[in-house]
C-alpha cells in the first residue's frame, strides 16, 4: 500500500537562515506520528508547507499517489489535509455552527443545505459540542474553542490531519479528554501528523516520532526509543542532560 504522507527532502529558507534542510519522513495510513522538536527546529514550517501555506524551496510532498508540492492551501484542503492552528482563530461575529460549516466549503466532497447541517451537527457531537452550534464562539471556554478547532478540521472530511499543538494550554483533565478524542480519531483510522511538546501526549498518542533540531530530522523511530535517545534530550535539555 502506498504510504498517506511522503516527504522527501523538503527545505525551506527564509533569507540567510534555512529553517528546514532536507527533511524527508513518511506516514502509513491510519498512522499517529509525533513531529517534535526544541522551539524554532522547523516543525511548524513543515507543516506549513503541508498545507501549501508556504512554498517549498526545494523536495517533493506527496498525499498517497498525488504530489502537492506546488499546491496553493485550497486546492491541499480539497485533496483530504486539514489543519489545526496553535492559536485558534474562529470567526467572532458567527456562531459555533456556522464557524464548522464554513470549512465545508474547503473539503473534497460538496454538501448543500440539510446534509452540510447534519454533517456539522456530527461533527460538533464528536468532539463533545452536541447542541451547540449556535451559541457564540465568544461564549466558548478554551477547551470548547479547541474543540470547535477540530470540528472545523473534521467537516472538511480529511484524510490526514495536521495538529500543530493542539492539546498546548490545556489543563490536566481538559488534556486527557483532548487525547480520548484524538485517541477515538485514530481508532476510526485517521492519519495524524501530531507537533506537540506535551510528553504525556505523544506517549499516548504516538507510536512512532521524528525529532527535529535545527531544521533537520535528528532522530525517528518508535516513541519510547526515540525519547530516550542522548541525541534528542541534549537537543531539548542542553548538553548537561544528555
Ligand atoms: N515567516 C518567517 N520568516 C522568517 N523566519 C521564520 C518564519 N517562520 C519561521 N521562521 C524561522 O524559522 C525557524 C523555524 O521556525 P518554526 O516556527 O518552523 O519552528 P517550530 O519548531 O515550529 O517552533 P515552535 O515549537 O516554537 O513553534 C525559526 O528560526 C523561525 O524564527
Amino acid at each position: 500500500m502506498s504510504e498517506a504522507l511522503q516527504i522527501s527532502n523538503l527545505h525551506k529558507r527564509f533569507g540567510g537562515l534555512i529553517a528546514v534542510r532536507d527533511v524527508s519522513f513518511s506516514l502509513a495510513p491510519g498512522e499517529v506520528v509525533g513531529l517534535l522538536g526544541p522551539n524554532g527546529s522547523g516543525k511548524t514550517t513543515v507543516m506549513n508547507m503541508i498545507s501549501g501555506a508556504l512554498p517549498c524551496d526545494g523536495g517533493t510532498i506527496r498525499l498517497g499517489q498525488t504530489d502537492i508540492t506546488k499546491m496553493k492551501p485550497h486546492r491541499v484542503a480539497k485533496q483530504g489535509v486539514a489543519r489545526t492552528f496553535q492559536l485558534v482563530r474562529p470567526l467572532p461575529t458567527l456562531t459555533v455552527g456556522e464557524n464548522v460549516l464554513l470549512s465545508l466549503a474547503f473539503g473534497h466532497r460538496r454538501h448543500w443545505g440539510r446534509e452540510a447541517r447534519e454533517l456539522v451537527e456530527e461533527k460538533l457531537a464528536f468532539v463533545g459540542l452536541a447542541g451547540r452550534g449556535d451559541e457564540q464562539v465568544s461564549n466558548l471556554t478554551y477547551i470548547d474553542q479547541k474543540r470547535m478547532e477540530m470540528a472545523r478540521a473534521l467537516a472538511s472530511e480529511p484524510e490526514l490531519l495536521l495538529l500543530d499543538e493542539w492539546l498546548a494550554g490545556l489543563n490536566p483533565s481538559e488534556l486527557k479528554i483532548g487525547i480520548d478524542l484524538v485517541q477515538h480519531l485514530q481508532g476510526q483510522g485517521m492519519t495524524v501528523l501530531l507537533v506537540e511538546h506535551i510528553m504525556e501526549a505523544v506517549r499516548a498518542l504516538c507510536s512512532r516520532c521524528i525529532v527535529m533540531s535545527a531544521g533537520e530530522v535528528i532522530a525517528e523511530g518508535p516513541s519510547a526509543e526515540v525519547l530516550a535517545q542522548p541525541a534528542v534530550i541534549k537537543a531539548y535539555l542542553g548538553d548537561d542532560h544528555a
